[in-house]
């Protein structure tokens, strides 16, 4: 492990008198500053799309740039868990920013220098970078979750952490359409317009790097403070026992994370989620054109409702598994994908010439299927000791991400290609209904009681 990325040292313990305030003024600025940096990861996670139009007139087709697109997704579900492995021994105000930063720069590079995307193969590698150094946004989010918040307002925390994702994602669209539209003018003698949707995104990126490292400080140790669970007196299990001690990868993967069953289910239960997911958000702007008769602006639309509606729908949702089913979040799971379920077939059999029906329908499935993919990672948390959450989170990336958003491309793709939509309705209905199911297993699992 490079020396620069080590967990912070423990320092000596701060007067009692002072642990008080410091704990609280602490807790508020590691949240903003993992809040702000989320948020500024995910400004660079799909502004590629934005780009593509104008390198479609330059010559490429859907095709190529949809396996381009895809190389983002791929290095993602990877990065996330083998880079979640390395955020579990690494100070997670240095991995945080440190990502981003790296982000920035793939994203500058692609901005400034045509040649990087002059061909397929080129963006791809650009792509696949670029999603490697995302998956260093959420383990150390995860890491600084559960070091600062203890168990029992973990729900309600996560939840409103977890709609920086809408937040930095709902901005990046204006924040890259207005980029293409100053590099039009600004173009330094050389560039086209498109590259704004690289540069000035990534510009913003690295001023949130700067701001996130100010604010993000490693574990409460690290400042002279006890431990969360001591601290709130809110601890894991019953005996009151914490794991303060930093692990080895050996002891993260074998002793907590690939032998818990808890997590191989929610790891497969993220499959049909992330499949539901970008199932309905990848394909909604074709679906919208070709069957329902919208236009690029009317569908750009309802991709912006369908993002801004989880903001709502993950603080509801969290808010629920919290208050009304005490730390369970199986249930809220089930119920939230049974209404995309509802929503989703509502969305499919609305016949055209209705738009009104087809928003409210998409706006519903944005509203519901945040909830359950924060759950999910909620749960990853929940399910094993603080010193191995990001890895745990990150395999369950993994499966989501290769197993359901790749495989929401490809293979939606293949059935709408060869059967039609209702045929790729019908699957996506199957999939929303066994991702339902699959909140079944967890359905009597509380916090970390799971440990006991
Ligand atoms: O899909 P991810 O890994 O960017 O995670 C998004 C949300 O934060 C899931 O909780």
């Amino acid at each position: 492990m490079a020396n620069f990325l080590k967990p912070a040292k423990h320092i000596e313990p701060l007067p009692k008198e002072q642990v008080d305030d410091t704990y609280k003024k602490l807790r508020l600025q590691v949240f903003i500053g993992i809040f702000l940096g989320y948020a500024g990861y995910y400004l660079l996670r799909k502004n590629f799309s934005l780009a593509m139009p104008a390198l479609i007139d330059e010559g490429f087709s859907k095709t190529e740039l949809g396996f381009a697109l895809s190389a983002i997704s791929i290095a993602y579900g990877f990065s996330k868990f083998i880079m979640g492995t390395v955020s579990d021994r690494s100070n997670a105000r240095v991995f945080i920013t440190l990502g981003l930063v790296l982000t920035a720069i793939v994203n500058l590079l692609m901005g400034f220098i045509p040649v990087l995307t002059s061909s397929v193969a080129i963006m791809f590698v650009m792509l696949f970078l670029n999603g490697w150094f995302q998956g260093m946004g959420w383990p150390p989010s995860g890491r600084v979750l559960v070091h600062w918040y203890s168990v029992s307002e973990r729900g309600g925390k996560t939840a409103i952490w977890n709609v920086a994702h809408n937040v930095g994602g709902g901005l990046m669209a204006p924040i890259a359409l207005v980029g293409i539209s100053i590099t039009g003018t600004l173009s330094f003698g050389y560039l086209k317009g498109f590259e704004g949707a690289f540069i000035y995104p990534a510009i913003i990126a690295l001023i949130i790097a700067l701001i996130s490292y100010m604010l993000v400080r490693d574990t409460p140790q690290s400042m002279g403070l006890p431990p969360i669970e001591d601290y709130r007196q809110d601890y894991p299990s019953k005996n009151k026992e914490t794991l303060e001690v930093e692990l080895t990868t050996k002891e993260i993967l074998f002793k907590y994370v690939l032998n818990n069953k808890w997590v191989w289910m929610i790891a497969i239960a993220n499959i049909f989620v992330y499949f539901v997911r970008y199932g309905v958000l990848d394909w909604a702007p074709t679906y919208l054109n070709e069957e329902k008769g919208f236009n690029l602006n009317e569908s750009g639309w309802a991709y912006f409702l369908y993002e801004w509606a989880g903001i709502p729908g993950t603080l509801l949702c969290g808010y629920i598994s919290d208050k009304v089913f005490k730390g369970r979040r199986g249930p809220a799971g089930f119920i939230f994908m049974l209404g995309v379920t509802i929503a989703v077939i509502i969305y499919w059999l609305n016949p055209p010439g209705n738009p009104l029906i087809d928003n409210m329908a998409l706006i519903a499935i944005g509203f519901l299927i945040y909830g359950p993919v924060m759950l999910i990672g909620l749960q990853a948390l929940d399910y094993v000791p603080k010193k191995a959450a990001g890895t745990a989170a990150g395999l369950t990336g993994l499966f989501g991400y290769l197993g359901g958003a790749v495989m929401a491309n490809i293979i939606m793709g293949m059935v709408v290609d060869s059967l039609g939509w209702d045929s790729g309705f019908l699957l996506l209905t199957i999939v929303s209904v066994l991702a339902m199911l699959s909140f079944i297993f967890t359905w009597n699992k509380r916090g970390q009681e799971v440990l006991k």
